[in-house]
């Protein structure tokens, strides 16, 4: 062992003493190992190393020293090192770890077999040297560490890291840098050249551009491109350098990362594209948009045109939207957001705001965005449509011709008005109004003058009433005028007799004049019903009585009037669908002329057969025609039915004289009866000699000069024309010579009660005689018995038709009867 000389016996130490302080002094472990592997020798640096004492090692097998003795497997090691050492003749060099007190060091080891000189293979022994490494060791890894943190991190965000050697243009490259260009396993080798092939020719200058820069400031590479990876994909990556120097300030590296943004890109572009989209429906909705945070403010605003705003964008910013709207519409506001807090429910409401004057309405949707609770208020101007649905509702609910309010609007009226009189315990009044000769007037002188009159009508009335009152039309010449607060049931009669008063004064119509009267009816409330439904019908059946009284005067609901107001409701109903449903049908009744017994012709009856009244005799019914106007659609079935039967009989050779076709008044008072005529002649194809027409006097009577023209020109087609019901119209002398007919038919009312009658007697022999006079032929109806025959023959009577001779029968019926051999009556040819 080295042992402390001093003085001048240090200075002249032998070499074996220099060699055993070199030894011992060495800045190494150093251990002289026998050939059987025991240590011979350690130096101290051995020991300081270990930790150990001199005794712990010397003498012992090196395995069993206190470094290795605690791991079996290190026996082995030395052992076989040592035989390596021996076999190789040359340097084991290992890296060695090993504990001390439990904490690893790392030593770099070296074991060299030793020979009793170099050509001799005579084995000595080992020597073992070694160097502590443990700090350096630690360091790297530490950095190791570091950088597998950071390959971890690269590796999750999916960035590659590259380092390009300047001076020779190669890179070390991760393996996700590879990966992002396309190589699933990693290229041998990338050059900058190899990068910028990858990039697409149109990115290609920009990058390189920067590149260059980055390069002549040595400063940062920023890029951001399309690269065509290897499996020929087109996608976005973004790369970063930084240039790394050397002593002498020379940029010899540049390092950084590239990262595949495709997903970022497209994210953006889409974002892009919804934004665009966005943009476009801003431009094309015509809302405005308030964007506003959800502590009430006001954060945005679009409006598709900036002028629907009336005000700067800027102005509402900041602000909140009980700020910038009056305050009844802010509070409308404020309440909704707070249902719509409490709800979570969209809430639609709309407003109306006075902006210059002009009174605008809009239409708000205040909604919650689900990702940061902001709010979106879209408002639409909704004044056009608001303005058209306002009109329509005022076209639907009034009389286009009297701008009055129509039925529509007059129920609701009534419904309120039974509401307010319910709360004030008051009387409501109902007026049906009804003009007594408008049909007359609009037939004679047209729609024009009828329209001016129903103007002046409903002005007249709206004259009458108070400003609480309201009068309706609810169908051509009806209205209605509905007066509440009605507390004296006498004000009201004074109210209607100044109404019919007001109507006494004469119309002024264009160029004509007219006098026109009206008849009332007078529904109360409670009195005579509960609803409008009830009030109007019973109204109308109170006028319907006030026209059967004479017209031009009034009449309250009575309890009995409900009948025949149930009635006069069924035929207005019933009939057009009798017609639309073909219900009605044809009868005949022979007609005989008296000296010979000869069947003249027959007229013809219409017939109804209702599918749940069954049979309604024309009796009833024809009066609701007349008064409808449906008669000139049913007349003109009957004329065409009649007319197409008897040209059928005509084809066939049956012989039926004449077909004598009731005409009603207001078939010709609308002026086309000859038209229909002609039309229907042509197209049944029935002569005109075989048609008789018949004519109520009444009718005839009521506009005879009218009357005379149509007559004529339909005799002049050569039909025969009858005068019917004679006796019970008011028919001058002078006016029946002026008629161009051909026959007078006496009204069965004065044949019934012949022979006791003597009256009726008398009047049937002055009829007849009359018609002698006129040269007219002369037939009576409803003749039952054979004595009436008998004194109507007496009498001079032509003709006559009557149950005596036949009832009025049906199409087969009567095909039958003019078909026996056995019926002695022989049909005269006209
Ligand atoms: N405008 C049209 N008016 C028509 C048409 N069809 C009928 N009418 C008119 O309806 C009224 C009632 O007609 P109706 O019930 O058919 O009665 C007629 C005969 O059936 C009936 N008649 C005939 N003979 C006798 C009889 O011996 N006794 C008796 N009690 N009644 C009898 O008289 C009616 C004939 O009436 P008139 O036309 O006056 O000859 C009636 O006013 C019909 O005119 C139509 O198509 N259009």
């Amino acid at each position: 062992m080295i042992s402390k000389k001093t003085g001048p016996q240090a200075d002249g130490a032998s070499p074996e003493q220099l060699f055993k302080m070199a030894f011992n002094q060495q800045h190494q472990f150093l251990a002289l190992i026998s050939p059987e592997g025991r240590v011979l020798e350690i130096n101290q640096m051995a020991l300081n190393m270990q930790g150990a004492e001199r005794e712990d090692y010397i003498g012992q097998l090196l395995w069993d020293a206190p470094a290795w003795k605690q791991l079996p497997e290190w026996k082995a090691i030395w052992q076989q090192r040592f035989q390596q050492a021996v076999s190789q003749r040359t340097a084991v060099i290992t890296e060695d770890i090993y504990h001390i007190a439990g904490v690893p060091h790392y030593a770099d080891a070296v074991t060299t077999a030793l020979y009793a000189s170099d050509d001799s293979r005579l084995l000595v022994g080992y020597i073992v040297q070694a160097s502590d490494i443990t700090e350096r060791r630690l360091a790297e890894n530490r950095d190791l560490a570091i950088q597998e943190r950071l390959n971890f991190v690269l590796e999750q965000s999916r960035t590659g890291s590259w380092d390009l050697n300047l001076v020779d243009n190669t890179a070390y490259r991760s393996p996700q840098h590879d990966q992002i260009f396309g190589y699933n396993t990693p290229l041998p080798q990338w050059t900058y050249d190899m990068f910028i092939e990858h990039v697409i020719p149109e990115d290609r200058p920009d990058v390189e551009q920067k590149f260059q820069q980055a390069v002549e400031t040595k400063g940062d590479w920023d890029f951001e491109c399309r690269i065509k990876r290897h499996d020929g994909e087109i996608r976005w990556i973004w790369g970063s350098g930084s240039h790394q120097l050397d002593h002498s300030g020379r940029a010899v590296n540049m390092a950084g990362i590239v990262q595949d943004i495709t997903k970022r890109k497209q994210f953006e572009t889409d974002n892009q594209h919804y934004a665009a989209e966005l943009n476009s429906l801003f431009q094309a909705l015509p809302d405005i948009y308030f964007q506003i945070s959800s502590d009430g403010t006001i954060l945005n605003v679009h409006a598709h045109n900036q002028h629907e705003l009336y005000r700067e964008p800027s102005y509402f910013l900041g602000k909140t939207m009980q700020e910038v709207l009056p305050p009844k519409i802010g509070q409308l506001f404020e309440d909704k957001l707070a249902e719509l807090e409490r709800t979570h429910v969209m809430q639609v409401f709309t407003y109306a705001l006075t902006i210059k004057g002009e009174l605008r309405y809009y239409d708000a949707r205040l909604n919650q965005m689900s990702i940061d609770h902001k709010l979106v208020c879209v408002v639409r101007d909704i004044t056009d449509i608001t303005r058209t649905e306002k009109e329509l509702y005022h076209l639907a609910h009034h009389d286009a011709l009297t701008g009055l309010p129509n039925r529509l609007l007059l129920n609701e009226y009534i419904d309120h008005a039974i509401k307010r009189a319910k709360r004030q315990n008051s009387l409501i009044a109902v007026i049906f109004f009804d003009l007594d000769n408008f049909k007359i007037i609009n037939d004679s002188y047209g729609h024009i003058v009828g329209d001016l009159l129903l103007k002046e009508t409903a002005s007249r009335l709206l004259g009458c009433v108070r400003e609480q009152d309201s009068v309706s039309r609810i169908s051509g010449d009806e209205f209605i005028l509905l007066l509440e607060d009605i507390n004296y049931p006498d004000n009201l009669t004074q109210l209607i007799e100044k109404l019919l008063k007001t109507f006494q004064q004469e119309f002024v119509l264009a160029d004509h004049t007219a006098s026109v009267t009206a008849s009332i009816g007078i529904s109360l409330y409670p009195h005579d019903g509960q609803d409008s439904t009830e009030l109007l019908r019973n109204a109308d059946a109170a006028m319907y009585r006030a026209k059967n009284n004479g017209r031009n005067t009034y009449q309250f609901y009575e309890e009995d009037m409900t009948n025949s107001a149930l009635e006069h409701i069924f035929f207005k109903t019933s009939l057009q669908q009798a017609i639309d449903k073909d219900e009605f049908h044809l009868n005949y009744q022979p007609q005989i002329r008296l000296h010979d017994n000869a069947l003249i012709g027959m007229e013809v009856l219409i017939r109804w057969n209702h599918p749940s009244e069954g049979n309604i005799p024309p009796g009833k019914f024809i009066p609701f025609a007349e008064e409808s106007n449906l008669i000139i659609q049913i007349g003109e079935w009957v004329l065409r039915t009649a007319c197409f039967q008897a040209k059928k009989w005509l084809d066939s050779g049956i012989e039926f004289g004449r077909i004598a076709v009731n005409v009603a008044g207001p078939q010709i008072k609308r002026g086309n009866l000859v038209d229909t005529i002609k039309t229907v002649l042509a197209e049944t194809g029935l002569p005109a000699r075989y048609l008789e027409i018949e004519v109520t006097e009444s009718y005839v009577m009521q506009d005879a000069d009218r009357a005379v023209e149509q007559l004529n020109e339909i005799k002049a087609l050569g039909i025969t024309l009858a005068i019917d019901d004679f006796g019970t119209g008011y028919s001058s002398l002078s006016y029946l010579k002026k008629l161009p007919i051909h026959k007078l038919k006496i009204d069965g009312s004065f044949i019934r009660d012949i022979p006791v009658d003597t009256d009726d007697m008398a009047i049937s022999k002055a009829v007849i005689a009359l018609g002698a006079s006129l040269g007219l032929t002369v037939i009576a109806e409803g003749v039952e018995t054979a004595e009436q025959a008998r004194f109507l023959s007496h009498a001079g009577c032509d003709e006559v038709q009557g149950y005596l001779y036949s009832r009025p029968i049906d199409t087969g019926a009567i095909e039958q009867y003019l078909t026996e051999p056995k019926n002695s009556l022989h049909p005269v040819h006209p």
